[in-house]
Protein backbone atom coordinates (compact mmCIF):
# COMPACT_ATOMS: atom_id res chain seq x y z
CA UNK A 1 0.00 0.00 0.00
CA UNK A 2 1.12 3.46 -0.83
CA UNK A 3 1.38 6.28 1.96
CA UNK A 4 1.40 9.59 1.18
CA UNK A 5 -1.38 11.72 2.93
CA UNK A 6 -2.75 9.29 4.92
CA UNK A 7 -1.82 5.58 5.89
CA UNK A 8 -4.37 2.62 5.42
CA UNK A 9 -3.65 0.96 7.96
CA UNK A 10 -4.98 -2.79 6.72
CA UNK A 11 -1.46 -4.65 6.17
CA UNK A 12 -2.03 -8.34 5.53
CA UNK A 13 -0.62 -10.60 7.61
CA UNK A 14 2.21 -12.64 6.87
CA UNK A 15 2.25 -16.42 6.19
CA UNK A 16 5.00 -18.15 4.39
CA UNK A 17 8.32 -17.69 4.33
CA UNK A 18 9.96 -15.19 2.59
CA UNK A 19 12.78 -16.06 -0.13
CA UNK A 20 15.48 -13.77 -1.48
CA UNK A 21 19.17 -14.14 -2.22
CA UNK A 22 20.76 -13.67 -6.17
CA UNK A 23 23.00 -16.36 -7.27
CA UNK A 24 26.76 -14.98 -8.69
CA UNK A 25 25.89 -15.21 -11.86
CA UNK A 26 28.86 -15.81 -15.00
CA UNK A 27 30.51 -12.36 -16.93
CA UNK A 28 33.48 -11.37 -18.91
CA UNK A 29 36.81 -12.71 -17.22
CA UNK A 30 39.37 -10.21 -17.01
CA UNK A 31 42.92 -11.24 -18.51
CA UNK A 32 44.91 -9.15 -15.47
CA UNK A 33 46.09 -10.48 -12.45
CA UNK A 34 48.62 -10.12 -9.94
CA UNK A 35 50.18 -7.17 -11.67
CA UNK A 36 47.60 -4.51 -10.79
CA UNK A 37 48.64 -5.07 -7.09
CA UNK A 38 52.11 -5.40 -7.41
CA UNK A 39 52.84 -9.05 -5.31
CA UNK A 40 55.10 -11.25 -5.87
CA UNK A 41 55.02 -15.36 -5.41
CA UNK A 42 56.19 -16.81 -1.98
CA UNK A 43 58.24 -19.86 -1.98
CA UNK A 44 56.03 -22.45 -2.07
CA UNK A 45 56.13 -25.61 -4.05
CA UNK A 46 54.40 -25.85 -7.08
CA UNK A 47 51.85 -29.04 -7.59
CA UNK A 48 53.34 -31.91 -9.38
CA UNK A 49 51.65 -34.66 -11.33
CA UNK A 50 53.00 -37.04 -8.73
CA UNK A 51 50.66 -34.62 -5.86
CA UNK A 52 47.44 -34.29 -7.69
CA UNK A 53 48.17 -38.39 -8.35
CA UNK A 54 48.15 -38.48 -4.09
CA UNK A 55 45.17 -36.46 -4.25
CA UNK A 56 43.04 -38.74 -5.84
CA UNK A 57 44.03 -41.61 -3.55
CA UNK A 58 43.40 -39.46 -0.84
CA UNK A 59 39.42 -38.10 -1.79
CA UNK A 60 38.53 -39.85 -5.48
CA UNK A 61 39.60 -38.59 -8.61
CA UNK A 62 36.34 -37.60 -9.55
CA UNK A 63 36.68 -34.54 -7.19
CA UNK A 64 40.30 -33.44 -7.83
CA UNK A 65 39.78 -31.31 -10.57
CA UNK A 66 42.14 -30.15 -13.28
CA UNK A 67 39.98 -29.52 -16.16
CA UNK A 68 40.69 -26.38 -17.04
CA UNK A 69 36.57 -24.26 -17.84
CA UNK A 70 36.10 -25.46 -14.38
CA UNK A 71 39.19 -24.39 -12.86
CA UNK A 72 38.41 -20.69 -13.81
CA UNK A 73 34.92 -20.83 -12.04
CA UNK A 74 37.58 -21.08 -8.89
CA UNK A 75 40.29 -19.08 -9.81
CA UNK A 76 38.19 -15.82 -10.46
CA UNK A 77 36.16 -13.92 -7.49
CA UNK A 78 32.48 -12.82 -7.81
CA UNK A 79 33.42 -9.40 -8.56
CA UNK A 80 36.21 -10.42 -11.46
CA UNK A 81 38.60 -8.32 -9.39
CA UNK A 82 40.85 -10.92 -8.35
CA UNK A 83 41.94 -13.74 -10.77
CA UNK A 84 44.67 -16.62 -9.78
CA UNK A 85 46.18 -19.42 -11.56
CA UNK A 86 45.22 -22.92 -9.62
CA UNK A 87 46.20 -26.06 -11.11
CA UNK A 88 44.05 -27.78 -8.95
CA UNK A 89 40.46 -27.67 -6.88
CA UNK A 90 40.02 -30.61 -4.36
CA UNK A 91 36.79 -31.49 -3.00
CA UNK A 92 36.87 -33.47 0.00
CA UNK A 93 33.71 -34.88 1.20
CA UNK A 94 34.90 -35.05 5.19
CA UNK A 95 36.60 -33.77 7.86
CA UNK A 96 39.24 -36.69 7.84
CA UNK A 97 39.27 -36.25 4.10
CA UNK A 98 40.45 -32.28 4.80
CA UNK A 99 42.78 -33.21 7.60
CA UNK A 100 44.84 -35.51 5.20
CA UNK A 101 44.96 -32.70 2.34
CA UNK A 102 46.37 -30.17 4.57
CA UNK A 103 48.91 -32.79 6.31
CA UNK A 104 49.90 -33.41 2.73
CA UNK A 105 50.46 -29.79 1.90
CA UNK A 106 51.95 -28.86 5.02
CA UNK A 107 54.58 -31.81 4.47
CA UNK A 108 54.96 -31.13 0.65
CA UNK A 109 54.84 -26.94 1.41
CA UNK A 110 51.89 -26.51 -0.78
CA UNK A 111 49.79 -23.34 -0.15
CA UNK A 112 46.06 -23.99 -0.22
CA UNK A 113 43.03 -21.68 -0.77
CA UNK A 114 39.88 -22.62 1.41
CA UNK A 115 36.90 -21.48 -0.50
CA UNK A 116 33.22 -21.57 0.30
CA UNK A 117 30.86 -20.32 -2.36
CA UNK A 118 33.14 -17.41 -3.60
CA UNK A 119 30.84 -14.61 -3.13
CA UNK A 120 33.85 -12.54 -1.10
CA UNK A 121 34.32 -8.65 -2.02
CA UNK A 122 37.79 -8.71 -0.91
CA UNK A 123 39.54 -11.15 -3.34
CA UNK A 124 40.19 -13.54 -0.08
CA UNK A 125 37.79 -16.75 -1.54
CA UNK A 126 39.94 -17.17 -4.89
CA UNK A 127 43.97 -17.94 -5.32
CA UNK A 128 46.62 -15.11 -6.03
CA UNK A 129 49.02 -17.12 -7.33
CA UNK A 130 49.12 -20.90 -7.80
CA UNK A 131 47.36 -21.86 -4.65
CA UNK A 132 45.71 -25.32 -4.34
CA UNK A 133 41.89 -24.77 -4.30
CA UNK A 134 39.85 -26.29 -1.21
CA UNK A 135 36.96 -26.27 -2.34
CA UNK A 136 34.14 -27.02 0.86
CA UNK A 137 31.30 -27.74 -1.68
CA UNK A 138 30.81 -30.96 -0.80
CA UNK A 139 30.96 -30.39 3.15
CA UNK A 140 27.30 -29.95 2.91
CA UNK A 141 25.25 -31.66 5.87
CA UNK A 142 23.31 -30.27 8.07
CA UNK A 143 24.00 -33.03 10.97
CA UNK A 144 20.71 -31.48 13.47
CA UNK A 145 18.89 -28.46 14.64
CA UNK A 146 17.20 -28.70 17.89
CA UNK A 147 13.73 -26.57 18.49
CA UNK A 148 14.25 -26.59 21.95
CA UNK A 149 18.12 -25.57 22.81
CA UNK A 150 18.02 -23.61 18.73
CA UNK A 151 21.45 -24.93 18.09
CA UNK A 152 22.31 -25.75 14.46
CA UNK A 153 25.06 -28.18 13.57
CA UNK A 154 26.24 -27.98 9.79
CA UNK A 155 29.03 -28.66 7.56
CA UNK A 156 30.80 -25.43 6.60
CA UNK A 157 29.56 -25.72 3.40
CA UNK A 158 25.52 -26.05 3.78
CA UNK A 159 24.64 -23.18 1.65
CA UNK A 160 22.89 -20.29 3.80
CA UNK A 161 19.69 -20.12 2.24
CA UNK A 162 19.53 -24.22 2.60
CA UNK A 163 20.05 -23.77 6.56
CA UNK A 164 17.45 -20.83 6.56
CA UNK A 165 15.11 -23.16 4.93
CA UNK A 166 15.66 -26.09 8.02
CA UNK A 167 15.92 -23.63 10.59
CA UNK A 168 12.14 -22.46 9.75
CA UNK A 169 10.98 -26.05 9.67
CA UNK A 170 12.10 -25.51 13.12
CA UNK A 171 10.56 -22.59 13.73
CA UNK A 172 13.86 -21.21 13.69
CA UNK A 173 15.74 -18.56 11.80
CA UNK A 174 19.64 -18.59 11.44
CA UNK A 175 20.77 -14.85 12.61
CA UNK A 176 22.52 -14.08 9.51
CA UNK A 177 20.56 -12.96 5.98
CA UNK A 178 22.72 -11.63 3.09
CA UNK A 179 21.81 -10.87 -0.38
CA UNK A 180 24.27 -13.90 -1.42
CA UNK A 181 22.12 -16.43 0.70
CA UNK A 182 21.65 -18.47 -2.37
CA UNK A 183 25.04 -18.97 -2.99
CA UNK A 184 27.01 -18.17 0.03
CA UNK A 185 27.96 -21.22 2.43
CA UNK A 186 27.48 -21.19 5.98
CA UNK A 187 31.67 -21.77 6.85
CA UNK A 188 32.67 -18.89 4.65
CA UNK A 189 30.18 -16.78 6.25
CA UNK A 190 31.79 -17.66 9.54
CA UNK A 191 35.72 -17.28 8.55
CA UNK A 192 34.65 -13.83 7.66
CA UNK A 193 32.27 -12.95 9.76
CA UNK A 194 29.80 -11.99 7.53
CA UNK A 195 27.85 -9.44 9.30
CA UNK A 196 24.59 -8.70 6.25
CA UNK A 197 21.13 -7.12 6.94
CA UNK A 198 19.89 -8.21 10.53
CA UNK A 199 23.24 -7.59 12.77
CA UNK A 200 20.66 -4.47 13.80
CA UNK A 201 18.36 -7.24 15.65
CA UNK A 202 21.16 -10.44 16.03
CA UNK A 203 24.74 -9.32 16.72
CA UNK A 204 27.56 -10.59 14.52
CA UNK A 205 28.57 -14.48 14.15
CA UNK A 206 31.14 -14.16 16.92
CA UNK A 207 28.06 -13.96 19.47
CA UNK A 208 25.84 -16.66 17.67
CA UNK A 209 28.14 -19.06 16.98
CA UNK A 210 28.85 -21.36 19.55
CA UNK A 211 31.51 -24.04 18.68
CA UNK A 212 33.83 -24.54 15.12
CA UNK A 213 35.67 -27.57 14.50
CA UNK A 214 38.99 -26.21 12.30
CA UNK A 215 41.00 -28.25 10.60
CA UNK A 216 44.81 -26.51 11.22
CA UNK A 217 47.37 -26.12 8.75
CA UNK A 218 49.17 -28.89 9.41
CA UNK A 219 46.03 -31.07 9.54
CA UNK A 220 45.29 -31.47 13.08
CA UNK A 221 41.48 -31.30 13.59
CA UNK A 222 40.61 -29.19 16.25
CA UNK A 223 37.49 -29.48 18.17
CA UNK A 224 36.04 -26.21 19.62
CA UNK A 225 32.26 -27.42 18.99
CA UNK A 226 30.34 -26.45 21.59
CA UNK A 227 26.64 -26.58 22.57
CA UNK A 228 26.36 -23.46 24.99
CA UNK A 229 26.14 -19.84 25.11
CA UNK A 230 27.72 -19.77 28.47
CA UNK A 231 31.27 -21.43 28.87
CA UNK A 232 33.90 -19.70 30.68
CA UNK A 233 36.78 -21.78 30.30
CA UNK A 234 39.77 -19.50 29.61
CA UNK A 235 40.99 -18.30 25.71
CA UNK A 236 37.93 -19.06 23.66
CA UNK A 237 40.00 -19.77 20.54
CA UNK A 238 36.51 -19.92 18.25
CA UNK A 239 36.88 -16.66 17.62
CA UNK A 240 40.50 -16.86 16.19
CA UNK A 241 38.45 -19.00 13.66
CA UNK A 242 35.49 -16.13 13.13
CA UNK A 243 36.76 -13.49 10.55
CA UNK A 244 40.10 -14.73 10.41
CA UNK A 245 39.19 -15.57 6.82
CA UNK A 246 40.91 -18.78 6.33
CA UNK A 247 44.44 -18.06 7.10
CA UNK A 248 44.86 -19.75 10.92
CA UNK A 249 42.50 -22.86 9.44
CA UNK A 250 39.72 -24.34 7.73
CA UNK A 251 36.35 -24.37 9.59
CA UNK A 252 34.91 -27.85 8.80
CA UNK A 253 31.76 -27.86 10.58
CA UNK A 254 30.39 -25.59 13.15
CA UNK A 255 27.42 -24.98 15.78
CA UNK A 256 25.13 -21.85 15.66
CA UNK A 257 22.61 -20.31 17.50
CA UNK A 258 18.78 -19.96 15.81
CA UNK A 259 16.54 -17.65 17.35
CA UNK A 260 12.70 -18.47 17.34
CA UNK A 261 11.35 -17.09 13.76
CA UNK A 262 9.64 -13.71 14.63
CA UNK A 263 5.54 -14.75 13.59
CA UNK A 264 5.10 -11.62 11.90
CA UNK A 265 6.82 -9.40 8.81
CA UNK A 266 6.33 -5.75 8.26
CA UNK A 267 8.62 -4.06 5.35
CA UNK A 268 8.43 -0.40 4.37
CA UNK A 269 10.01 1.16 1.97
CA UNK A 270 10.20 5.51 2.10
CA UNK A 271 11.29 8.16 0.90
CA UNK A 272 13.77 11.28 2.20
CA UNK A 273 14.58 14.51 1.33
CA UNK A 274 17.43 14.83 3.04
CA UNK A 275 20.65 12.41 4.83
CA UNK A 276 19.52 14.82 7.64
CA UNK A 277 15.96 13.12 7.68
CA UNK A 278 17.25 9.76 7.04
CA UNK A 279 19.61 10.30 10.57
CA UNK A 280 16.25 11.34 12.15
CA UNK A 281 14.44 8.54 11.02
CA UNK A 282 16.48 6.30 12.20
CA UNK A 283 16.61 7.76 15.59
CA UNK A 284 13.19 7.34 15.84
CA UNK A 285 13.02 4.10 14.20
CA UNK A 286 15.22 3.13 17.34
CA UNK A 287 13.20 4.81 19.96
CA UNK A 288 9.44 3.94 18.65
CA UNK A 289 10.12 0.48 16.68
CA UNK A 290 12.83 -0.84 19.48
CA UNK A 291 12.85 -4.35 19.75
CA UNK A 292 10.79 -5.12 16.64
CA UNK A 293 13.14 -3.50 14.43
CA UNK A 294 14.91 -5.64 12.15
CA UNK A 295 16.72 -4.15 9.27
CA UNK A 296 17.20 -0.49 8.74
CA UNK A 297 19.00 0.23 5.56
CA UNK A 298 19.43 2.96 3.04
CA UNK A 299 20.57 4.03 -0.02
CA UNK A 300 20.67 7.07 -2.46
CA UNK A 301 19.02 7.56 -5.51
CA UNK A 302 21.77 6.38 -7.55
CA UNK A 303 21.86 3.28 -5.88
CA UNK A 304 18.26 2.54 -6.57
CA UNK A 305 18.14 3.65 -10.23
CA UNK A 306 21.02 0.98 -11.07
CA UNK A 307 18.85 -1.40 -9.58
CA UNK A 308 16.26 -0.29 -11.43
CA UNK A 309 18.00 0.02 -14.32
CA UNK A 310 19.95 -3.55 -14.62
CA UNK A 311 16.72 -5.36 -13.00
CA UNK A 312 14.00 -3.80 -14.79
CA UNK A 313 12.73 -3.18 -11.23
CA UNK A 314 10.19 -0.81 -10.87
CA UNK A 315 9.79 1.81 -7.85
CA UNK A 316 6.80 1.77 -5.77
CA UNK A 317 7.39 5.72 -5.04
CA UNK A 318 8.47 8.71 -6.89
CA UNK A 319 12.12 9.61 -6.96
CA UNK A 320 13.77 10.89 -3.87
CA UNK A 321 17.41 11.86 -2.66
CA UNK A 322 17.54 9.15 -0.18
CA UNK A 323 15.28 5.69 0.45
CA UNK A 324 15.28 3.61 3.67
CA UNK A 325 14.07 0.13 3.90
CA UNK A 326 12.67 -0.80 7.23
CA UNK A 327 11.63 -4.24 8.15
CA UNK A 328 10.16 -5.17 11.81
CA UNK A 329 9.81 -8.75 12.76
CA UNK A 330 8.13 -9.42 15.59
CA UNK A 331 5.26 -12.12 17.29
CA UNK A 332 1.85 -9.75 17.26
CA UNK A 333 1.20 -9.07 13.99
CA UNK A 334 -1.65 -6.21 14.90
CA UNK A 335 0.52 -4.74 17.46
CA UNK A 336 4.00 -4.63 15.14
CA UNK A 337 1.44 -3.04 12.41
CA UNK A 338 -0.09 -0.53 14.63
CA UNK A 339 3.95 0.85 16.01
CA UNK A 340 4.84 0.39 12.28
CA UNK A 341 2.21 2.77 11.46
CA UNK A 342 2.20 5.62 13.62
CA UNK A 343 6.02 5.55 13.68
CA UNK A 344 5.38 6.16 9.83
CA UNK A 345 2.67 8.70 10.16
CA UNK A 346 5.11 10.42 13.25
CA UNK A 347 8.03 10.60 10.15
CA UNK A 348 5.77 12.15 7.95
CA UNK A 349 4.25 14.89 10.16
CA UNK A 350 7.75 15.87 11.07
CA UNK A 351 8.38 15.48 7.17
CA UNK A 352 11.20 13.37 7.51
CA UNK A 353 9.16 10.68 5.41
CA UNK A 354 7.81 12.34 2.61
CA UNK A 355 6.35 9.37 0.68
CA UNK A 356 6.32 5.22 1.26
CA UNK A 357 5.34 1.56 1.10
CA UNK A 358 4.50 -0.41 3.98
CA UNK A 359 3.40 -4.13 3.47
CA UNK A 360 3.35 -7.53 5.28
CA UNK A 361 2.25 -9.10 1.89
CA UNK A 362 5.56 -11.89 1.54
CA UNK A 363 4.92 -11.32 -2.33
CA UNK A 364 5.13 -7.96 -2.02
CA UNK A 365 7.82 -7.91 0.82
CA UNK A 366 10.32 -9.61 -1.54
CA UNK A 367 9.38 -7.40 -3.91
CA UNK A 368 10.89 -4.09 -1.62
CA UNK A 369 14.07 -5.98 -0.85
CA UNK A 370 14.78 -6.76 -3.83
CA UNK A 371 14.89 -3.09 -4.58
CA UNK A 372 17.88 -3.33 -2.03
CA UNK A 373 19.69 -6.37 -2.47
CA UNK A 374 20.15 -5.88 -6.34
CA UNK A 375 21.75 -2.57 -5.66
CA UNK A 376 25.22 -4.52 -5.06
CA UNK A 377 25.20 -6.56 -8.44
CA UNK A 378 23.32 -4.21 -10.59
CA UNK A 379 26.63 -1.62 -9.84
CA UNK A 380 29.00 -4.45 -10.77
CA UNK A 381 26.56 -4.80 -14.36
CA UNK A 382 27.88 -1.36 -14.97
CA UNK A 383 30.83 -2.52 -16.57
CA UNK A 384 33.35 -2.72 -13.15
CA UNK A 385 32.48 -1.78 -9.60
CA UNK A 386 35.02 -0.37 -7.19
CA UNK A 387 33.21 -1.34 -3.52
CA UNK A 388 34.36 -0.13 -0.57
CA UNK A 389 32.66 -1.45 3.38
CA UNK A 390 33.31 1.20 5.86
CA UNK A 391 32.30 1.60 9.35
CA UNK A 392 32.16 5.27 9.62
CA UNK A 393 30.51 7.51 13.06
CA UNK A 394 26.92 7.97 11.88
CA UNK A 395 26.87 11.70 11.94
CA UNK A 396 29.31 11.52 9.01
CA UNK A 397 28.15 8.62 7.60
CA UNK A 398 27.31 9.66 3.57
CA UNK A 399 29.60 12.37 3.47
CA UNK A 400 32.03 11.06 1.95
CA UNK A 401 29.41 9.95 -1.19
CA UNK A 402 29.45 13.81 -2.71
CA UNK A 403 33.29 13.80 -1.73
CA UNK A 404 34.32 11.06 -4.17
CA UNK A 405 31.24 12.13 -6.48
CA UNK A 406 33.57 15.54 -6.64
CA UNK A 407 36.63 13.36 -6.74
CA UNK A 408 35.62 11.09 -9.51
CA UNK A 409 33.93 13.31 -11.49
CA UNK A 410 33.22 12.37 -15.41
CA UNK A 411 35.76 8.92 -14.98
CA UNK A 412 33.15 7.16 -12.73
CA UNK A 413 29.78 6.00 -14.24
CA UNK A 414 28.17 6.27 -10.72
CA UNK A 415 28.90 7.15 -7.57
CA UNK A 416 26.90 5.97 -5.00
CA UNK A 417 25.98 4.90 -0.80
CA UNK A 418 23.66 2.94 0.57
CA UNK A 419 24.26 0.23 3.23
CA UNK A 420 23.57 -1.00 7.02
CA UNK A 421 22.53 2.07 8.42
CA UNK A 422 21.55 0.62 11.94
CA UNK A 423 25.00 -0.72 11.78
CA UNK A 424 26.80 2.80 10.77
CA UNK A 425 28.22 0.48 7.71
CA UNK A 426 28.24 2.69 4.01
CA UNK A 427 28.59 1.14 0.79
CA UNK A 428 30.44 2.97 -0.66
CA UNK A 429 30.43 1.78 -4.91
CA UNK A 430 31.91 3.40 -7.75
CA UNK A 431 31.26 2.22 -11.09
CA UNK A 432 32.71 2.21 -14.85
CA UNK A 433 32.78 0.51 -17.12
CA UNK A 434 36.46 -1.14 -16.94
CA UNK A 435 38.59 -1.57 -14.70
CA UNK A 436 40.67 2.39 -14.90
CA UNK A 437 43.84 2.81 -13.29
CA UNK A 438 43.22 6.77 -13.33
CA UNK A 439 39.88 6.47 -11.36
CA UNK A 440 41.49 3.72 -8.96
CA UNK A 441 43.89 6.20 -8.04
CA UNK A 442 41.60 8.54 -6.87
CA UNK A 443 39.67 6.67 -5.15
CA UNK A 444 42.20 4.54 -3.15
CA UNK A 445 43.95 5.60 -0.97
CA UNK A 446 41.90 8.43 -0.15
CA UNK A 447 38.95 6.55 0.78
CA UNK A 448 40.83 4.27 4.12
CA UNK A 449 42.69 7.91 4.85
CA UNK A 450 39.48 9.70 4.85
CA UNK A 451 38.00 6.84 6.92
CA UNK A 452 40.73 6.76 9.09
CA UNK A 453 40.83 10.19 9.94
CA UNK A 454 37.35 9.59 11.24
CA UNK A 455 38.47 6.57 13.24
CA UNK A 456 36.35 4.11 11.61
CA UNK A 457 36.97 0.52 9.45
CA UNK A 458 38.44 0.17 6.17
CA UNK A 459 36.11 -3.20 6.17
CA UNK A 460 33.38 -3.14 8.35
CA UNK A 461 31.95 -6.71 7.45
CA UNK A 462 33.59 -7.86 3.87
CA UNK A 463 36.85 -8.47 5.71
CA UNK A 464 40.52 -7.92 4.30
CA UNK A 465 41.02 -10.44 1.99
CA UNK A 466 43.18 -9.56 -0.61
CA UNK A 467 42.18 -6.39 -1.99
CA UNK A 468 42.76 -4.44 1.27
CA UNK A 469 46.17 -5.66 2.81
CA UNK A 470 47.60 -2.48 1.95
CA UNK A 471 44.98 -0.74 4.31
CA UNK A 472 44.70 -3.18 7.66
CA UNK A 473 46.64 -0.20 9.15
CA UNK A 474 44.70 2.46 8.73
CA UNK A 475 42.40 0.78 11.34
CA UNK A 476 44.43 -1.08 13.48
CA UNK A 477 47.53 -0.12 15.32
CA UNK A 478 51.27 -1.53 14.50
CA UNK A 479 51.42 -2.94 17.83
CA UNK A 480 48.00 -4.87 16.48
CA UNK A 481 49.44 -5.91 13.10
CA UNK A 482 52.26 -6.89 15.05
CA UNK A 483 50.69 -9.36 17.23
CA UNK A 484 48.59 -10.29 14.39
CA UNK A 485 51.09 -11.42 12.50
CA UNK A 486 52.83 -13.46 15.56
CA UNK A 487 49.18 -15.24 15.89
CA UNK A 488 49.53 -16.38 12.44
CA UNK A 489 53.52 -17.63 12.69
CA UNK A 490 52.24 -20.00 15.81
CA UNK A 491 49.52 -21.29 13.59
CA UNK A 492 50.55 -21.28 10.29
CA UNK A 493 53.98 -21.32 10.90
CA UNK A 494 54.99 -22.19 6.95
CA UNK A 495 52.31 -19.53 5.85
CA UNK A 496 50.59 -22.02 3.62
CA UNK A 497 46.66 -21.00 4.42
CA UNK A 498 45.37 -18.48 2.53
CA UNK A 499 48.52 -16.66 1.59
CA UNK A 500 48.58 -13.11 0.61
CA UNK A 501 45.45 -12.44 2.96
CA UNK A 502 44.28 -10.71 5.46
CA UNK A 503 48.21 -9.72 6.60
CA UNK A 504 49.95 -6.37 5.17
CA UNK A 505 52.00 -8.09 2.07
CA UNK A 506 55.53 -6.41 2.97
O1 LIG B 1 28.52 -4.86 -2.87
C1 LIG B 1 28.53 -4.16 -1.89
O2 LIG B 1 29.16 -3.10 -1.83
C2 LIG B 1 27.69 -4.59 -0.66
C3 LIG B 1 27.27 -6.02 -0.64
C4 LIG B 1 26.55 -6.43 0.64
O3 LIG B 1 27.36 -6.28 1.74
C5 LIG B 1 25.25 -5.71 0.82
O4 LIG B 1 25.05 -5.11 1.87
O5 LIG B 1 24.40 -5.80 -0.07
ZN1 LIG C 1 26.44 -5.15 3.31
Amino acid sequence: MLLKSSLIRAVSQTKGVITRGYKAKAKKIPEFTQDRYQVSRKSFAAVTDSDVSQFEKTIGSKYVVTDSEELLTHNVDFLKAVRGNSKVVLKPGSTEELSQIMKYCYEKNLAVCPQGGNTGLVGGSVPVFDEIVISLNRMNKIHSIDEMTGIAVADSGVILENLEKSANEHGLVVPLDLGAKASCHIGGNVSTNAGGLRVIRYGSLHGSVLGVESVLANGTVLDLMSNFKKDNTGYHLKHMFIGSEGTLGIISKLAILCPPAPRAFHVAFVGLPSFDAVLQTYLSAKRQLGEILSSCEMMDKDALAAAIQHFGLKAPIDDYPFYMLLETSGSNADHDQEKFNSFLENGMEAGHIVDGTITGDPGKMQEIWKLRELVPVALIEDGYCFKYDISLPLRQFYEIVPVMQERCGSLAHRVCGYGHLGDSNLHLNISCSEFTPEIYKRIEPYVFEYTSKLKGSVSAEHGIGFLKTKYLSYTKADNAIDMMKEVKNLMDPKGILNPYKVLPLN
